[in-house]
């Protein structure tokens, strides 16, 4: 059992007049409002100075690591609107985000790895007005969550590219972001309209298979599944100034952040209490499940806007951080033996059997 990592980063205020006002005071894993105590509610507090460099490293390097080694992860971003989820994520020209860095460090990780061969595929999915839409292929629109014992909760239908460099995963990364919902509202000239997971599932398998009289840990396929998450921020309207679409797309965004928050808040009770939890809620949820209380091994940060008039939200966002820090996953490395090594036990156990016969006849 593991804790979920969270962290919290507050971005630099907008405009330059207000920078040095400064109603939160991070110290630590602290953050407190006036004054400089209170209890931590993290496990890492970033900052308006903070890089995207220095969030990966404490945040989320390790996740991506254990991921080439076969442990499901998940890295996603939480916040108001505005308060900097896709800068961390993505980055800029000059400090790449997350998604940049983890894809450049898988390829880097595998290619130390000598001993095994890997097979990656990513896929690119946003979940819009509650619709599963494909980001490399427009036309793969509304798909539908499945679950199965051998795959888990998949979405059926999306486009799966294998990959085998991390300028061709970016490359990918960057044509979907064309087909991403993006819009103006007046808190963000280019706020994120949906929820978006991009997706890398790495494969892999020992390279000394050969051996045939034994079978080993050599034999099997261990298959990981990587979500590098970025949420649509939650937004009160009158803030945002939505109409027509815009509220449209608000309402969903409230709604299935809100059902998000009822996930963490049912997980960070204690085993007994909890009862049933709603992943099935929201296709958000449902997508996450395994990254929330399940078989994965995820950091959250939370982005908080250091503007006074943000104060409600941001206050919310840390219960929500608080909240999170709470809960526990269990991550195992997920390894299945190949039919040709099972085969290969068969035989052995045959053998150990027929042995064991022989040996009471005589
Ligand atoms: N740490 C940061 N350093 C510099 N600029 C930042 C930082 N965080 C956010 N910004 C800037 O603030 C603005 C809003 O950030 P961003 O679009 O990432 O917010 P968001 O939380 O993704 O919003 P939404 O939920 O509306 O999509 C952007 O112009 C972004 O470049």
């Amino acid at each position: 059992m593991e804790k979920i990592c969270v962290a919290v980063r507050v971005r630099p205020p907008v405009a330059p007049e207000t920078s040095n006002v400064t109603y939160w005071k991070p110290e630590d894993n602290r953050i407190s409002l006036h004054k400089p105590l209170g209890t931590p509610i993290s496990d890492h507090v970033f900052d308006q100075t903070c890089t995207n460099a220095s969030v990966y490293e404490l945040l989320t390097r390790e996740i991506i690591h254990a991921a080439v080694e076969g442990f499901n992860g998940t890295a996603f971003a939480y916040g108001q609107t505005s308060s900097g989820k896709t800068f961390t994520m993505n980055g800029s020209e000059t400090d790449p985000g997350i998604i940049h860095r983890a894809v450049k460090d898988i390829f880097e990780k595998i290619q130390m790895t000598t001993d095994r061969e890997f097979l990656i595929r990513v896929s690119y999915m946003e979940i819009y007005n509650e619709e599963i839409n494909d980001l490399f292929a427009v036309e793969n629109q509304k798909l539908q969550i499945h679950e199965s014992l051998e795959r888990g909760i998949y979405v059926s239908g999306l486009r799966e590219e294998i990959v085998n460099s991390a300028e061709q995963v970016l490359k990918l990364f960057e044509s979907g972001e064309v087909n991403r919902h993006f819009g103006e509202t007046n808190m963000n000239v280019r706020s994120s309209r949906s929820h978006t997971i991009f997706r890398m599932v790495i494969e892999s398998k020992g390279k000394d298979t050969h051996s045939s009289s034994e079978y080993s840990s050599a034999d099997a396929v261990r298959v990981s599944v990587l979500n590098l998450v970025d949420l649509a921020g939650s937004e009160r309207i009158a803030k945002t100034g939505a109409g027509g679409v815009r509220l449209k797309e608000g309402k969903y965004i409230n709604k299935s952040l809100m059902v998000l928050g009822n996930v963490i808040n049912k997980l960070s009770e204690g085993a007994r209490q909890r009862g049933h939890i709603p992943y099935r809620d929201s296709k958000l949820t449902r997508i996450l499940q395994p990254a929330l209380g399940g078989n994965a091994k995820t950091s959250i940060i939370c982005t908080i806007a250091p503007e006074e008039v943000h104060i409600e939200e941001t206050k919310g966002t840390l219960q929500f951080a608080s909240r999170a820090k709470r809960i526990t996953n269990c991550a195992q490395v997920n390894e299945i033996l190949t039919d040709a090594a099972l085969l290969k036990r068969q035989k052995l156990e045959i053998e150990e059997l027929r042995n064991k016969l022989q040996g009471s006849r005589a």
